[in-house]
């Protein structure tokens, strides 16, 4: 017959670790089902794999299940730029794709509600998310990085002419979906300084923001834009990422620099914040990442900054949470 210890030991081929208060009464199973950091799919079917396999049991009617979940302190990593085009979105994927290879659980938020670029970024085109309710599903991709963008839910080449308040509804509804077992979300913002930035700021706080700079003197008076709007929200900055640094000549190999040099690495200094890297101006990123195929995820040299960047982060968000 059907006792306490046959049920768990069930239990244990198809939910170990996760089940605890078992009762029976009569037939009927009852038992708490710890869901902690399983997305709405993976719940769905470790609670019928549970019911499947206790109603296989002799004498067994009946399975009630409570679901339990931890809840995950999840953090938000602003990327910003004063500018467009100076390769905010690049970095981001990037980032994303070398933290996850440090072991941590990201996701991606693309803030850009006007111009999508990430499900490009992480070829993830086309596809649509799914929904649970009223939360989004973000999108799955090959690099393991669950994407939330208006690109998903847009049609392709639709323009989105949104004024500021619906474009700040179209981003509460991307940073609150169902986020499952992420923990730090990368939020690639519209460039700029306007209203979306900042209510996003002020209703989710990120814990902090990596400013993206080319070197010359016109984007940079832009980041310094960028990091007073971080500072009037109060989210720390990070530091500051220069990008397109240093153009090595395809054909002789010479390093010039179309754009200056050090720029940012001096600037950051300035405002007396940290300098995270450089990202080398190289044909190769950008074919890769406008291709889907970001070069972080690659082992080809030009991934190697966004993991050091990635490092350096990565350090900054645990002395961040030990500080906590
Ligand atoms: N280090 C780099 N070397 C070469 N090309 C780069 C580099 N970084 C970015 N790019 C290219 O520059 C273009 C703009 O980059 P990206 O879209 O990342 O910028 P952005 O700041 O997010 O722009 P926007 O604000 O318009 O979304 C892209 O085609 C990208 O592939």
């Amino acid at each position: 017959m059907t006792d306490i210890s046959t049920i768990e030991a069930a239990l244990a081929e198809v939910a170990d670790g996760r089940f605890s208060a078992v009762k029976l009464d009569d037939g009927r199973v009852s038992l708490v089902l710890n869901v902690s950091g399983l997305d709405v799919r993976d719940r769905g079917q470790i609670e019928i794999a549970v019911k499947g396999r206790l109603l296989e049991l002799d004498g067994v009617t009946k399975v009630d299940i409570v679901m339990t979940a931890e809840k995950i302190e999840r953090r938000l990593i602003a990327v910003g730029s004063g500018k467009g085009g100076v390769g905010k979105s690049t970095l981001s994927t990037n980032l994303a794709i070398a933290m996850r290879a440090l072991g941590r659980k990201v996701g991606m938020v693309d803030a850009d509600i006007y111009g999508p670029s990430q499900p490009r970024l992480l070829n993830c085109e086309g596809q649509r998310p799914e929904a649970e309710g009223k939360q989004l599903i973000p999108v799955p991709n090959e690099y393991g990085i669950p994407v939330l963008s208006m690109g998903h839910l847009a049609k392709p080449g639709q323009a989105i002419a949104w004024r500021g308040p619906m474009a700040g509804k179209a981003l509460e509804q991307l940073i609150n979906a169902h986020w499952g077992d992420v923990e730090e979300l990368i939020v690639d913002m519209p460039p700029g300084t306007g209203d979306v930035q900042l209510s996003m700021m002020q209703n989710h706080k990120p814990v902090g923001a990596v400013i993206v700079s080319t070197p010359q003197d016109l984007a940079l008076m832009d980041a310094v834009r960028a990091v007073d709007l971080f500072e009037q929200a109060k989210i720390p900055v990070i530091g500051m990422v220069e990008n397109m640094a240093g153009y090595a000549c395809p054909h002789c190999g010479e390093i010039s620099d179309p754009f200056g040099a050090g720029g940012a690495e001096a600037a950051a200094k300035t405002m007396n914040m940290a300098f995270l890297g450089r990202v080398p101006l190289d044909m190769d990123i950008r074919k890769a990442s406008d291709g889907g195929v970001p070069p972080a995820a690659t082992d080809g040299g030009q991934g190697q900054a966004f993991h050091d960047i990635a490092k350096r982060l990565v350090t900054w968000l645990d002395n961040q949470k030990a500080a906590a």
